[in-house]
């Protein structure tokens, strides 16, 4: 398993190490002293599993503190863009962000620590993607950022015609959403 710090250190890239044979495939998607070892020690509390048509955006989404969410993410069918976005205020890399491939072929994870926004958008049909949080669900506490908010200008892939929640096409922009993350307090 590699651990790739991304231009977000704090954000990171998991290639897991996949033995195929004639039978197809295996890999270890966590071990947990594995992951401590490269930076990332926290207990995963729910697994979470989305489905989606080509073309899906979900997010930029995050829970405030007490119930802030880190999230270990993967593609198991299909493809997205995936993305990280920095909301610690006074991190250097405030409102910067961070985007990767994650498909059921390259079979890469992303960890998007608590104090990031995080949302993808599917590049194929039957997208479904699996992910672990170290916090659990906790609707009050949840929040979002507009996904197109040219104050963090992401670059998503051209795909054509989106479709969002009604709730993603009226977050609110960085400069106003709720945001109670302080960069190196963001575990309090
Ligand atoms: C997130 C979540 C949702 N739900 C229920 C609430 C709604 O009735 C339904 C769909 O929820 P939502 O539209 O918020 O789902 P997504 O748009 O996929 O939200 C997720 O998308 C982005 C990419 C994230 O990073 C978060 O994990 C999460 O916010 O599932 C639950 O019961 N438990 C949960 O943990």
């Amino acid at each position: 398993m590699e651990f790739i710090k991304s231009a977000i250190p704090e954000v990171i890239l998991i290639k897991p190490k996949v033995f195929g044979d004639d039978r197809g495939f295996f890999l270890e998607s966590y071990k947990k002293p594995l992951f401590v070892a490269n930076g990332i020690d926290y207990d995963f509390i729910q697994d979470n599993h989305s489905m989606s048509a080509k073309g899906v955006l979900r997010g930029l989404h995050y829970q405030l503190n007490p119930k802030a969410q880190g999230k270990l993410v993967r593609c198991v069918s299909g493809s997205v863009f995936d993305v990280a976005v920095d909301i610690r205020r006074g991190s250097p890399t405030f409102g910067r962000w961070v985007g990767y491939e994650l498909s059921a072929t390259n079979k890469q994870m992303l960890w998007i620590p608590p104090g990031f926004a995080h949302g993808f958008i599917t590049l194929e049909d039957n997208t479904q993607f699996l992910y672990k949080t170290t916090n659990d669900y906790a609707p009050e506490y949840d929040r979002g950022i507009k996904y197109d908010d040219p104050a963090i200008s992401i670059v998503w892939p051209e795909i054509g015609e989106l479709l969002l929640s009604g709730k993603d096409q009226a977050q609110p922009l960085l400069k106003d959403a709720e945001i109670n993350f302080v960069f190196g307090k963001e575990n309090d």
